[in-house]
């Protein structure tokens, strides 16, 4: 165990592809901790998912040695953070773990939406900040600019910056003796009770719930009892250690110390992310560590089998990725149009993306996902209130009072030419402007207020697009609001779909409904009759389109002549029916539930 005063626990924070990742990956081989030949591209990144998509989405923590000019050998925690605003959460958790962060910003980029949400969060969390301006070696790259934009926006002086190149190398050693030097060693009394925050956690098949922890007073070690303090759930530690980025068992952890703990539990769910591990003994005598808040789903969605004979081991594979994602919610719910499946709640969409992805893949399932909604506060004319986050499920509207949704205060960082075009989309998804900040000449920080319906539905895409990928986008939620809401609903073939139904605002309804019919019309294959789709509101409807019927047979263009041609056509289509589902008796392919997500402006 390494005394206090020779510890450092920092963390990693940035926008996306500023270059966290490959910073880490310097800093773990420049220590011994890694070696060049062990060090895959990304050793943080470890799941397969996130190394494709290039994103962060569990936090770990490395620990290294580091002998310092000072000829002293400190033992450095690095928690790595997620860097999607989905997971603001676990980002403020792994904060709360440190005494320091390293704030990486882009040469060629500048300070974007994340670097300043994340460095707020450092800051709430009282970190000493040092920041890293990286990818120096890029000829594109501006230091000198973006270095005067950190003392002018984030107030830090320009000569504290330290330009670094995570790619070649430059700039390493720097960085490490400016974390020994500017991280604080943490505070905490060894001769207190135990108090240990959990950060993060893993599912591991022998050991149980592997509980990443700081221990912020006292010790922990192997083979004690210990209890959680917002959960209840007590255990024995089976080990404690530390990350080399592999498990290395230690025996014990001490105040200022990273480790883990392997639980032995067998759900996430014992051991929550904010939660506080002690002593039974001490229960009574310790205050928890602030901020536990249980993860809060704000997205939901249905997802369905595309077999319905898949729907056990669907369960099965939703129950095994929760062991493992505490922010995973899911119920079952059945479909008039779908069938059997679940209701599934999610941080945000990435969240949703990375789940669906996670089922097909690794547990080989053919996933129909409706398309996503948010929760909605609705209050009954006969007092009652209740949380609807299916649009099939809203009570009829003669029985409502009002209906409240979820808001979000929303930052985006542009450069000023597109000040007009960012305008004209937030309104056009009844957002409301609240601040224009210009960072310097011409980069500007827009603040809005807009619905998170809005929001989910393709916002991220069309910003991108009408800023030429400059945008970038923070969000974080902001109470709920009441909202003139109807709920629109699809026939097709006569038959209302109920995955297909969505609430909208009254005064988008009609433009929603039409260009939604008009979407379907193009997604609905032709079938061997006449398909009409509608758009109603209530009994009313406000919009009709047909698919006509189908004319010639596929298989007519072979002439009867060639076999594997005709196998092959065979084969094609029933590649094009797996992501389909019969609706009465016509089929409705994947696309037409999330067209919704399309409809352009
Ligand atoms: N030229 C150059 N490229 C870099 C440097 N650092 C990182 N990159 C590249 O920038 C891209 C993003 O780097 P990552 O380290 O994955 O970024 P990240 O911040 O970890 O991304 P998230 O995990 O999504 O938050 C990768 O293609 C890196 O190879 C650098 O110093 N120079």
């Amino acid at each position: 165990m390494t005394d206090q005063a020779h510890i450092r626990n920092f963390c990693i924070i940035a926008h996306i592809d500023h270059g966290k990742s490959t910073l880490a990956d310097r800093l773990l081989e420049f220590t011994g901790t890694v070696s060049k030949r062990e060090l895959m591209a990304q050793t943080l990144d470890q799941m397969e998912l996130e190394r494709e998509k290039g994103i962060t989405i569990k936090a770990q923590a490395v620990r290294m040695r580091y002998t310092a000019l000072d000829g002293e050998e400190y033992e450095l925690n690095l928690i790595d953070t997620p860097g999607h605003v989905d997971f603001t959460y676990e980002v403020s958790r792994s904060l709360a773990a440190c005494e320091g962060a390293l704030l990486v910003i882009d040469a060629t980029q500048g300070i974007e939406a994340q670097t300043l949400a994340n460095l707020y969060l450092a800051l709430e969390a009282d970190l000493s900040i040092i920041p890293v301006i990286n990818k120096i070696d890029l000829p594109s790259a501006e230091p000198e600019k973006v270095r005067q934009e950190v003392e002018d926006v984030i107030g830090i002086p320009k000569e504290e910056c330290i330009l670094a190149s995570a790619k070649e190398g430059t700039g390493t050693q720097d960085i490490l003796e400016a974390i020994v030097k500017l991280v604080q060693p943490p505070k905490g009394e060894v001769e207190q009770p135990l108090r240990a925050l959990v950060f993060d956690s893993h599912y591991d098949a022998y050991k149980g719930v592997i509980a990443y922890v700081r221990v912020v007073d006292g010790q922990l070690h192997q083979d004690e009892r210990v209890v959680m303090m917002a959960t209840g759930s007590t255990t024995d530690i089976l080990e404690a250690g530390y990350f080399h980025p592999r498990l290395i068992s230690a025996g014990a952890l001490t105040t200022g110390e990273v480790g883990y703990i392997a639980t032995g539990f067998k759900n996430v769910k014992d051991c929550r992310v904010g939660d506080t591990v002690t002593l039974p003994s001490a229960l009574t005598r310790v205050e928890p560590l602030s901020g536990y808040q249980p993860a809060k789903p704000m997205v939901f969605a249905g997802l369905y089998p595309v077999e319905g004979n898949d729907y056990p081991l669907l369960r099965d594979a939703l129950d095994r990725l929760q062991l493992n994602d505490a922010s995973l919610f899911y119920e079952p719910e059945t479909s008039g149009a779908l069938g059997f499946g679940f209701r599934c709640g999610f941080l945000g969409l990435l969240h949703m993306e990375i789940i669906q992805e996670r089922l097909e893949r690794e547990y080989n399932l053919d996933i129909l996902a409706t398309a996503p909604s948010v929760a909605y506060l609705v209050t009954k004319t006969d007092g009652t209130t209740m949380e609807v986050d299916n649009p099939s499920a809203m009570p009829s509207f003669g029985d409502i009072e009002k209906i409240e949704e979820p808001w979000m205060d929303i930052s985006i960082f542009t450069p000023s030419r597109y000040i007009g075009t960012i305008m004209d989309l937030v309104t056009t998804r009844r957002g409301t402007y609240k601040d224009l900040k210009y960072i310097e000449a011409e980069r500007v920080l827009l603040t809005y207020s807009m619905p998170l319906a809005e929001l989910i539905i393709d916002f991220y895409d069309q910003l991108k697009t009408r800023t030429q990928g400059y945008a970038s986008l923070d969000y974080s939620f902001g109470g709920y609001h009441e909202s003139d809401l109807v709920k629109l609903d699809i026939l097709v073939n006569g038959v209302a779909v109920d995955a297909l139904s969505l609430i909208v605002h009254r005064e988008k309804a009609y433009h929603q409904g039409r260009a939604l019919v008009e979407k379907l019309r193009g997604l609905i294959p032709r079938q061997l009759f006449e398909v009409p789709i509608q758009a109603a509101i209530g009994s009313r409807v406000i919009s009709r389109e047909t698919v006509k019927a189908m004319r010639k047979d596929v298989l007519a263009k072979c002439y009867g002549g060639d076999i594997t041609r005709k196998r092959k056509l065979l084969e094609k289509q029933k590649e094009g029916k797996k992501r389909m589902k019969i609706v009465g008796n016509v089929e409705i392919p994947q696309e037409a539930f999330m067209a919704v997500l399309s409809l352009g402006e």
